[in-house]
């Protein structure tokens, strides 16, 4: 897989149709988190660099030809960019393991997806047709058109990073906004790579712009400025709280998906295998650094013992490696302060007395000691209560709670000031069903965990977010709603001075 990788060239911001240098000349290395090796250089661009992006992606919006092109034109563009993401979609799986130290399979996966994503916004881009609605006013008609917001800011985080790039890109060029995509400083390399592909589908100059660099200068800009329309936003809640302070300036509108603390509801009449290695896969995957990690288990009594020393035998079993060996089952975290940050909450988890029953250190192998990695954690003896159980870790850690009822089960899943996902496990239908329906959050999943797919809106309920991304509610979030009132038969008002 070393052939992607490229460390002595720059990896350059597209603005306005050109590959450019940050105005500072800073650049920025980026690492393989399994090995901390330099797999890349970019530049690092500045607010000055973020401004000039914005005034191409303004002055593309302000010309009108994009948001004027028909409709299966732009679906056609969106649509050629997904053909050429399958077409590359080896190169960028590997990338996208170089930069996270995800696992190939995991990456070759999100390639699918984020293909499917763009096919999927490139057939819905021309389905809007308007509508007419009743006018209750006579010789009168009414129609309602959406129309694009304009210069959209578009920021992600580092875990899923071209994943999460793509649910704002799709939508946004399909309804005829213009771009400013600023990956997570962590992570650029697939996200520069897809802007390629953008460049060779054909977009017009100026329709997607591309900055590199940190969040509290270039992204913050983006945020800041009232030339962008709408924000919208993927990562931690603490800086979603600053984007949207940000972005009252102009009162621009906000699109977030923010974290989650994700309960993994089983009742007992659960398969017993199935439950495990559900759970497993709830929690493990990626390290744990998935927004919608089942890092809650929460489990009927009857059960509990023996679901519990079943996951914790199988979590001994998990293979911790090197992204590109096709026996590991998980990596490292990002980085050396997202790991500090994750012991930080181990720590916690043990000083307020949760039970530390697997974990909650380092591995001991010596392959292993330059990555970031932490063992697989899991948390016994837990109670709402707890931070542990409250806060987003955001790494390999299982915390689990007791329930004896079906309430209490409902009550436990939706204390936490998150509403992002759960999910809910029993044989019961009928009892699934109400506990679904009673779970405050975007999306709950029975007797399965952490599907999504491009037709279903995602997005949070609570401190999770705001607004939906994906579906036809994820098109939506990209327009304006005009109405259009048209007058046959217009006839004098006389209300002001007609009186003789
Ligand atoms: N809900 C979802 O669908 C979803 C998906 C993926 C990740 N997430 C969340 O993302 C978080 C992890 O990602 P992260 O650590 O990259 O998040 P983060 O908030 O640290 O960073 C996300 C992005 O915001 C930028 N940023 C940082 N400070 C900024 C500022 N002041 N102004 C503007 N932009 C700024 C960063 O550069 C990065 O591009 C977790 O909380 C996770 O749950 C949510
Ligand atoms: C939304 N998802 C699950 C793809 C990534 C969350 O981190």
């Amino acid at each position: 897989m070393e052939q992607y990788l490229n460390p002595d060239t720059l990896g350059k911001m597209y603005i306005d149709g050109e590959w450019r240098e940050a105005a500072s000349g800073k650049t920025r290395d980026i690492i393989y988190p399994y090995d901390q090796r330099k797999i890349a250089r970019v530049t690092e661009g500045d607010v000055e660099d973020a401004r000039q992006a914005i005034a191409a992606a303004r002055r593309a919006f302000d010309k009108g030809d994009w948001a004027r092109t028909p409709a299966s034109e732009r679906g056609a563009l969106v649509g050629k960019l997904a053909d050429l993401i399958e077409r590359d979609a080896e190169e960028l799986a590997a990338l996208e393991s170089w930069d996270t130290a995800k696992t190939m399979e995991e990456s070759r996966g999100d390639m699918q997806d984020i293909a499917g994503i763009f096919r999927y916004f490139a057939g819905l881009a021309d389905k809007d047709a308007g509508e007419v609605i009743a006018s209750p006013i006579p010789n009168t008609t009414s129609t309602i058109v959406r129309e694009p917001v304009g210069v959209c800011g578009q920021i992600s985080p580092w875990n899923y990073p071209l994943l999460q790039a793509s649910w704002k890109m799709a939508p946004a060029l399909a309804t005829g906004n213009t771009i400013v995509m600023k990956p997570s400083e962590d992570t650029p390399l697939t996200t520069i790579k897809v802007t390629q592909l953008a460049e060779e589908a054909g977009f017009p100059a100026g329709v997607v712009n591309l900055v590199l660099g940190a969040g509290p200068t270039v992204g913050k800009e983006l945020a800041e400025s009232v030339d962008v329309d709408l924000i919208s936003f993927t990562g931690g809640i603490e800086t979603g709280r600053k984007i949207m302070q940000a972005a009252t300036g102009n009162m621009k509108k906000i699109a977030f998906e923010l974290g989650g603390k994700n309960p993994n509801v089983i009742f007992a009449d659960t398969d017993l295998e199935l439950a495990i290695d559900y759970v497993l896969n709830g929690i493990f995957f990626h390290a744990g650094q998935v927004c919608s990690a089942g890092a809650r288990l929460i489990v009927e009594d009857s059960l509990h013992d023996k679901l519990v020393e079943g996951v914790i035998e199988r979590t001994k079993k998990i293979r911790l490696g090197e992204a590109f060996d096709p026996k590991t089952e998980m990596g490292p975290l990002i980085s050396e302060k997202h790991r500090a940050k994750v012991e930080r909450y181990i720590q916690i988890g043990k000083d307020e007395g949760a039970k530390l029953v697997l974990g909650g250190d380092r591995p001991s192998d010596p392959a292993l000691q330059k990555g970031f990695f932490v063992n697989p954690t899991i948390f016994v003896d837990c109670d709402t209560s707890m931070r542990i159980v409250q806060e987003e870790v955001f790494g390999p850690v299982l915390t689990v709670e007791r329930f004896h009822t079906e309430e209490e089960a409902i009550r436990l899943a939706n204390d936490t000031t998150y509403g992002l996902s759960g999910a809910v496990w029993s044989k019961d239908q009928n009892r699934a069903h109400r506990v679904a329906s009673a779970m405050r959050m975007g999306t709950v999943w029975i007797n399965d965990f952490n599907i999504y797919f491009a037709q279903a809106p995602w997005g949070g309920y609570k401190q999770s977010g705001i607004g939906r991304e994906l579906g036809a509610a994820g098109l939506e979030e990209y327009t304006e709603i005009k109405h259009v009132y048209q007058n046959y038969a217009t006839e004098p008002l006389n209300w002001f001075g007609a009186s003789s």
